[in-house]
């Protein structure tokens, strides 16, 4: 039997298990989250939206000819990020996401790979991300030029993308299937199985919180000398929502859109 990253190819047998991946959306409100979300689910771009859901979605994906399960997490961080340990802990990679015509934003996307720089170190454990320029349809308002995007991305080492929520599908779906090509090149290299998780189990008096070195909200990490191994949270103590794949997507919309509580899909 052929295989791919160590499992088996999709088509191969029925032994085939998907892969799981777990991929959080980062960044400033109104960045562009759920609209990317929904387009990569759906095909379909939303203008209106509800700015306080925080939704997992699961998708399955055939990425490379290999079955992905894949869950998105749709983060809703308030001004600044916040409780961060339910996306840090649970996601294998990161879309960090800022509007190309907010300044504003493109700074919050720098605190946000800072934050994970941060959590890679102290838990000695890298999750890939990857920072998206969105709203590239807007292009003539931009406040962030492409070359700034660039420079961020290369200074966190990480794969840079100026995309729009309201252009074309296989853009947005492209970019989430680097997402999960990066997560499964980490996770082939990680020893650790990734259905448990490090977290703390009390705070110690040395431990200083995110906040204040980084100025984020509520952020306290974890060191490697108190923890212990817990159960990983049920998929997003947010809501689940099970979206078919993409392609058979367009062919249901109907059913599609009563899945996806919270948006108005036009
Ligand atoms: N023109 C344009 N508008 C976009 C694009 N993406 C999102 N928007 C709009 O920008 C606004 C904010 O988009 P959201 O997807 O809700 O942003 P978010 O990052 O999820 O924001 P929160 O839910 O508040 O965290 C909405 O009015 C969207 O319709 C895009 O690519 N182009």
């Amino acid at each position: 039997m052929s295989s791919v990253f160590g499992k088996p190819r999709a088509g191969s047998g029925p032994q085939s298990a998907p892969l799981e991946v777990n991929l959080a959306i980062l960044g400033r409100r109104g960045a562009g989250k759920s609209a990317l979300t929904v387009k990569f689910l759906t095909r379909r771009f939303i203008s209106e939206y509800d700015p306080n859901l925080e939704d997992t979605y699961s998708s399955e994906e055939t990425v490379d000819h290999q079955p992905v399960h894949l869950r998105v997490m749709d983060t809703a961080d308030p001004d600044t990020p916040r409780n961060c340990e339910r996306y840090l802990n649970w996601a294998h990679a990161f879309l960090v996401v800022y509007s190309m015509d907010s300044r504003q934003s493109f700074e919050d996307s720098s605190s946000y790979l800072e934050l994970l720089a941060l959590h890679a170190k102290e838990t000695q454990r890298s999750s890939p991300a990857l920072l998206l320029g969105n709203k590239l349809d807007m292009a003539q308002y931009r406040q962030v030029t492409k070359a700034e995007g660039a420079a961020l991305a290369g200074k966190f080492g990480c794969l840079f993308f100026e995309v729009s929520a309201c252009l074309d599908f296989e853009h947005v779906q492209h970019v989430f299937h680097e997402a999960v090509r990066e997560a499964r090149r980490e996770l082939e290299k990680s020893s650790l199985p990734r259905p448990l998780f490090i977290c703390e189990e009390r705070a110690l008096p040395h431990q200083a919180p995110l906040t204040a070195r980084h100025g984020l909200a509520s952020c306290t990490f974890n060191t490697l000398s108190t923890v212990s191994l817990k159960e990983m949270p049920a998929v997003a103590q947010a809501k689940l929502v099970t979206v078919k794949s993409s392609r058979a997507q367009s062919k249901r919309k109907a059913p599609t859109l009563t899945l996806l509580k919270g948006f108005k899909i036009f």
